[in-house]
């Protein structure tokens, strides 16, 4: 089995939050060390910045693929076109080819009280 922590969160750049709010971005690549979730997880999302929570997604599937092997179909995925979904990812993760695609769903958006 593969090694490494199962995340108990997510974190997303301010500048993507509307993106996945409303349905736009549906995945996020990752590195190994972000990759382990699973199908069907609730994940709760913060900015990266403020560790500010805005919704919580549900992880539908984990699947392994290379920086050379982006696609346009990848890049709509992220509301983004190929050649920004590349410089955005050789920005983040410089010179890594392993990435981990995680497509997910937003479930929820307003933080639960309780009474
Ligand atoms: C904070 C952070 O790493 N955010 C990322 C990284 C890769 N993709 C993405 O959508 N967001």
């Amino acid at each position: 089995m593969g090694g490494g922590h199962l995340l108990t969160k997510i974190t997303f750049f301010e500048r993507f939050e509307q993106d996945i709010l409303s349905g736009a971005k549906t995945i996020t690549l990752r590195d190994e060390a972000e990759s382990h979730v699973f199908a069907g997880q609730i994940l709760p999302v913060s900015t990266f910045e403020a560790d500010r929570w805005f919704c919580d997604i549900k992880v539908i599937e984990v699947v392994p693929v290379l920086f050379s092997a982006l696609t346009e179909q990848h890049a709509a995925q992220e509301n983004m076109t190929l050649p920004e979904l590349r410089r955005v990812i050789q920005e983040i993760y410089p010179g890594l080819e392993q990435l981990f695609q995680i497509r997910f769903c937003v479930v929820n958006t307003r933080a639960h009280s309780i009474n």
